[in-house]
């Protein structure tokens, strides 16, 4: 359109070929900024964004609501990202444009070129002002869709227990009060854009236009075919205007996105979570030093210290919340002390009081702790766990798929593959927090079995309420009022505990 514009008022003046040359290197200059903006890096960048939340996570330990990160790593990403890569550029682009009609019209008339500059600086005040006033809204409806996502991610991560107390429809009452929110919000955007829209483009585009008019009209130095020129570069200045939509879209939701991102980023390098030191010169397995640690103001472990000799098999008891899993956390490295210090002569595995097990196949499983597993690796660690004849059985045997959670295999079956897992990472010190609290008694036995032919070679850290599970420890500390009691024995603790 700017080069028939142009066009135009050059071929009435005559002699306006230079002016033609500028139009064409100017609007395929402008073409090309676009393109280049738009397409540059647009997967590697929400990848990037991706990469950074996730990273955050794995380095900063547990969340409080994986819906909320889901929707982050999701959703909000992909809007950050069309606001840095496709829409920036846009408007970069989009701002070029009216520029270079701007200098066109310069090299007829510079005062009118200056009086329309003026006019164009009031867009993007315009457009700061209405997103104040359209920042809460906006706020409102990201706020709105992050809690329907963690809504339904908890729903879905619970649902057989939501079924098995009955409360499944009530659950999913709520989840549709919920989504009724959340379409109530998105309306409300809406409907402040379309208003906001309407009065920006109206009154834009009449001032734009009858500026033009009177100020070209009331100029006479300039000829006909000039001010026909002018009159139709004019409409070009409103292009920035057709950005002011998309800025209410995109551009607002992809800042909502990136506050709520960088919040969440602030927010974890805050929490970023200290691995544990590691010192492999150190004579014991696990040393503890004056330890303390408390959530918020409560204190749950003051002044401890510890240590546990390589090969040993500890057991951690004590009353209901006491601080035994926080103490087996403190020594994984997944909460950081208040004071004092912990040190272990190697890195740890974990055997968690639920199964950890991803969706993917046994063997999948086995190779998280150790990609270069081979498939007698893999038999070898199951059997120790005592669950390989079990998985022999088992028509897909290491192919077979396991749901969320371990779905299709017994809990007995997925602790001891956690076991394994644990087993083949190599690690020799392992930290199992109630690893036969879900289990049936014969599974509890294969359990126990397998810690004692684990042998000397691995220290064993485990948090217990069982009694029978302290006949395989060497020692047994009880978590009290916050500071612990070694009891050597086992005849110790039943002297002390029974
Ligand atoms: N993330 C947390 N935020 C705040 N308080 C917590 C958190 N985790 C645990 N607590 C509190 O810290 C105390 C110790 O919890 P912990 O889970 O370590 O106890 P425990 O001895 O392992 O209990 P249980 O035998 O019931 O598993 C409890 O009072 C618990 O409510």
């Amino acid at each position: 359109m700017s080069l028939s514009i142009m066009g135009a008022g050059a071929v009435i003046d005559g002699g306006g070929s230079e002016l033609i040359l500028w139009g064409v290197i100017l609007t395929f200059t402008t073409i090309m900024i676009r393109t280049m903006v738009v397409a540059r890096g647009h997967i590697a960048e929400e990848s990037r964004i991706r990469h950074r939340i996730i990273d955050a996570v794995f380095t900063s330990g547990p969340v409080d609501s994986t819906g909320a990160v889901v929707s982050l790593a999701t959703e909000s990403s992909e809007k950050m990202m069309a606001l840095r890569v496709g829409f920036v550029g846009q408007v970069v682009a989009s701002l070029t444009a009216p520029l270079v009609v701007l200098g066109v019209i310069g090299t007829m008339s510079g005062r009118i070129a200056l009086i329309l500059l003026g006019m164009l600086v009031i867009v993007p005040l315009l457009i700061c002002g209405f997103r104040k006033i359209i920042s809460t809204v906006s706020s409102g409806s990201q706020d709105a869709r992050k809690a329907l996502a963690a809504a339904y991610m908890d729903a879905l991560k619970s649902l057989s227990t939501l079924q098995l107390l009955g409360a499944a429809g009530r659950i999913s009452d709520q989840l549709a009060a919920t989504g009724e929110r959340n379409r109530q919000a998105v309306m409300r955007l809406l409907k402040g854009n379309q208003l906001i829209l309407f009065v920006m483009d109206a009154a834009f585009y009449l001032a734009v236009v009858t500026t033009t008019a009177y100020l070209v009209l009331s100029s006479t130095a300039l000829t006909t075919g000039q001010a026909i020129a002018i009159m139709g570069l004019s409409i070009l200045l409103l292009e920035p205007m057709d950005q002011v939509g998309a800025f209410f879209y995109v551009g607002m939701s992809g800042l909502g996105a990136q506050r709520g991102i960088f919040g969440f980023l602030r927010g974890r390098s805050k929490a970023r979570r200290r691995d544990v030191s590691i010192d492999p010169h150190q004579e014991a397995a696990v040393s503890i030093t004056d330890l303390s640690f408390g959530y918020d103001d409560r204190d749950v472990l003051s002044h401890i210290s510890l240590t546990i000799a390589p090969g040993e098999r500890v057991g951690i008891i004590g009353r209901s919340g006491q601080g035994k899993s926080t103490l087996l956390a403190l020594m994984g490295g997944d909460l950081i002390p208040r004071s004092g210090q912990v040190t272990l002569r190697e890195a740890s595995a974990s055997v968690a009081q639920t199964t950890w097990l991803f969706t993917g196949t046994i063997a999948d499983n086995l190779r998280i702790a150790r990609p270069e597993a081979t498939e007698a690796d893999m038999w070898a660690a199951l059997e120790r766990a005592r669950v390989a004849d079990e998985i022999r059985r088992m028509p897909s045997g290491l192919d077979t798929q396991l749901g969320e959670q371990g779905l299709g295999i017994s809990g007995g079956q997925a602790q001891r593959i956690s076991l394994a897992r644990a087993i083949i990472s190599g690690r020799r010190i392992i930290l199992l927090d109630e690893p036969t609290s879900h289990v049936d008694l014969a599974s509890e036995r294969e359990i126990l079995a397998a810690i004692d032919d684990l042998g000397r070679d691995h220290t064993l850290i485990m948090v217990t309420h069982r009694t029978t599970t302290l006949r395989h420890m060497d020692h047994i500390i009880t978590v009290n009022n916050g500071t612990l009691t070694a009891d050597n024995t086992l005849a110790e603790h039943h002297g002390t505990h029974r």
